[in-house]
């Protein structure tokens, strides 16, 4: 195992860009896919469109009980919308968090589509200035991790387009507000991100986010003015057959500031069959510039979303979110509810 990480490394996307440094650079993003799954990136271009929109979250959440009401998660078989405070669950226990959850624009669900696509569908917006500062932020990170995803294959000798056939096409954007609490509460317990290839956040000035290192020791993460955290979810570390990992972190609930977040996860396809998948990431796998005995170790790498009780990603995501939101899964896909809690039980 690789020596455990005491700080989570900062890459220069500007320094990504200029030909004199880009070397450079793309070492340190080595550094952090291979060894940490997490990174802060800064020198983005999107410091003011970061600040801006978190200068408005306060009013967001103000808004009439009754107007987050209106746009509730449960309308929602796309798992978009409003979740009030402890309706959510990780780990098995109840995170203390109230959120809204968008999706980029998206086709409607069509006949003959399979069940799980309706994963993508319709966001709910409580009014039109907060549908406009979702779209125009969600249109930045769109273009970010475009070029992120392009230097993180770079950045482990892979061609630059190698990501781009696995981006979806609903990237999900959350506006959190995480309440004054009582100490050691749960914000959002340890997880890894499932439905992503990267996570991108946008932190307040509050703290509390923890990185879990190989050692099993939690890692602050503190918050870098205009910086973005970036970490490596399920989708990426399936798609390079685990060679990149995704890394744990959970949120300690804050005891004296009301703490707000806007984490963005760029859409892996739902369609990417289980076989298609893994034929991807052994070629990809191939490619890596890592030991043959690292390899090894990774022919089969314990990810749900590798599992073969999923045909695809979709199904995998479904699960993930069912078991994320069990009201809104029992309410839109009580067959497929029953059928995990059954698989979960044994
Ligand atoms: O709010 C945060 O800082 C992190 C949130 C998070 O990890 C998540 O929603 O997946
Ligand atoms: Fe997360």
């Amino acid at each position: 195992m690789s020596t455990s990480f005491s700080s989570i490394p900062i890459v220069d996307f500007a320094r990504l860009q200029n030909p004199e440094t880009k070397e450079a650079e793309l070492a340190v993003l080595q550094d952090a896919i291979f060894h940490v799954g997490f990174l802060y990136l800064v020198n983005t271009g999107l410091e003011s469109l970061i600040s801006d929109t978190h200068a408005k979250l306060p009013d967001v959440f103000a808004i009439l009980t009754e107007d987050k009401e209106k746009v509730d998660m449960l309308n929602s078989p796309a798992f978009l919308g409003y979740t009030s405070l402890g309706r959510e669950t990780t780990a098995k226990i109840t995170d203390l968090r109230e959120q809204f959850d968008f999706g980029s624009e998206v086709e409607d669900f069509k006949e003959g589509d399979p069940f799980w696509q309706k994963l993508e569908g319709p966001s709910q917006f409580p009014n039109e200035s907060i549908k406009e500062l979702v779209r125009r932020y969600m249109g930045s990170m769109e273009k970010l991790g475009k070029a992120f995803v392009g230097f993180a294959a770079e950045s482990i000798s892979l061609p630059r387009d190698t990501f781009d056939q696995f981006v979806g096409k609903m990237s999900r954007l959350k506006l959190v507000k995480y309440p004054i609490s009582p100490a050691g509460s749960q914000g959002v317990g340890p997880h890894k991100d499932s439905i992503s290839l990267f996570t991108y956040l946008a932190q307040d000035n509050v703290g509390g986010l923890q990185v879990l290192n190989k050692s099993g020791e939690w890692i602050d993460a503190p918050p870098i003015e205009g910086s973005l955290v970036i970490n490596i979810a399920q989708g990426f570390e399936a798609i390079t057959g685990g060679v990149c990992s995704g890394t744990t972190h959970r949120v300690i609930a804050p005891t004296s500031r009301t703490r707000y977040s806007i984490p963005y996860f760029q859409a892996v396809r739902l369609d990417l069959r289980l076989d298609e998948l893994k034929q991807s990431a052994a070629s990809i796998v191939d490619q890596i510039p890592v030991t043959d005995d690292k390899k090894k170790g990774l022919v089969d790498v314990p990810s749900e979303l590798l599992s073969p009780l999923y045909e695809s990603f979709g199904e995998a995501q479904l699960r993930n979110r069912i078991f994320s939101h069990p009201d809104v899964g029992e309410k839109w896909y009580p067959n497929e509810y029953q059928r995990y809690l059954k698989q979960l039980l044994k």
